[in-house]
């Protein structure tokens, strides 16, 4: 009880995350042994790759600050940073104070994908497919948190960053940014997740065009095929200025505003009933309601007499 599941390819139930309760949260991964998915041992061959850092703030006010820092390679994901990557993402599922997540690049720009250095120290169709059940584990993990998420996109969004970009649930695009899959470029397609994923976003006939054509995808096609929720606007010449990462969280505050069991329980219930067939995904919602249900927020408001006009 508590989690559900998917995937049942070759009969493998895997868990998708625990609802009930926030505390104690199990880590679940995608893939398990029978698919060839060792993860410490995958951990390992990343971590001859390093370079780079991702870093994490948690912060009071319930919203994390997740930054892919690495500038000297426009923020490419060397092999030490995907490790990065997945830890933060253990650290912010077992986050229960928290309510929303900003994940941006360092030195306004997102990111250029992986590593090229390392992606041809490890070309072998084995190791890539390791990198890449690793990159689809961490994100599918880092869409699934409890958290309300947006990708904020200055600077290029290339290849792997572009797949970043969709394991959030917004992308705010900053004037003269990119998102650009650029896979068939490079002779490949998405293969961490973000196809799956970019499908659900704009549409098949959307995505087929943007990873067919590789399109350089910039705010205002975004907000056309739906892949940008929002334009931030830059705003250097006036003094005191917001900074794009208060803008991202002004932006994200109408979603995260209110107490974190709501919030959590709001991301839930969208959760199950995008990844659930229709039974299940209500069925889970009454668990995620029975937790709402009675609880202070909930006698707080009826107390109130609350209107809302
Ligand atoms: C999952 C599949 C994937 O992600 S495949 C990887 C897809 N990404 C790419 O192919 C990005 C290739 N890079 C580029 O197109 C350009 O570097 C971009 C990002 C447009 C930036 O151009 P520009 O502003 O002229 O800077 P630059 O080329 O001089 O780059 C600065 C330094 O960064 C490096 N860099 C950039 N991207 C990567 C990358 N993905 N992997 C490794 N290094 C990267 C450049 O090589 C350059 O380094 P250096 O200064 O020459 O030492």
């Amino acid at each position: 009880a508590g989690s559900f599941c998917c995937w049942n390819n070759n009969r493998v139930s895997i868990p998708v995350f625990n609802l009930l309760p926030t505390s104690g949260r199990r880590r679940c991964c995608l893939y398990s042994s029978t698919q060839g998915f060792n993860q410490e041992e995958i951990r390992q061959k990343l971590r001859a790759f390093p370079g780079g850092s991702v870093d994490l703030l948690k912060q009071d006010s319930g919203v994390a600050v997740l930054t892919v820092n690495n500038p000297a390679r426009m923020n490419a994901f060397s092999g030490s940073m995907m490790v990065d990557l997945e830890e933060k993402v253990s650290q912010l599922e077992n986050w229960t104070e928290g309510k929303g997540l900003v994940v941006r690049g360092a030195a306004e720009t997102f990111c250029s994908g992986s590593d090229l250095n390392a992606v041809r120290a490890i070309s072998s169709p084995q190791d890539g497919m390791k990198m890449c059940m690793f990159m689809q584990d961490a994100l599918t993990r880092l869409l699934r948190l409890p958290l309300v998420s947006v990708a904020l996109v200055e600077g290029r969004a290339l290849g792997g960053g572009a797949e970043l970009t969709t394991a959030c649930d917004f992308r705010l695009m900053a004037t003269g940014s990119v998102i650009q899959f650029v896979h068939k470029h490079m002779g490949l397609v998405p293969g961490w997740g973000g196809a799956a994923r970019l499908v659900h976003i704009v549409g098949s006939q959307n995505a087929l065009k943007l990873l067919g054509g590789a399109v350089k995808v910039d705010p205002e096609r975004g907000l056309d095929v739906g892949l940008a929720d929002g334009v931030l606007e830059a705003d250097e010449d006036t003094p005191g200025a917001s900074t794009p990462v208060q803008q991202a969280e002004d932006w994200l505050r109408r979603y995260t505003e209110g107490p974190v069991p709501v919030i959590q329980a709001v991301k839930k219930v969208v959760l199950a009933g995008r990844e659930l067939p229709l039974l299940e995904a209500l069925r889970m919602e009454k668990e995620v309601f029975g937790t709402v249900w009675g609880a202070p927020a909930n006698l707080q408001a009826l107390a109130s007499k609350s209107k809302h006009k």
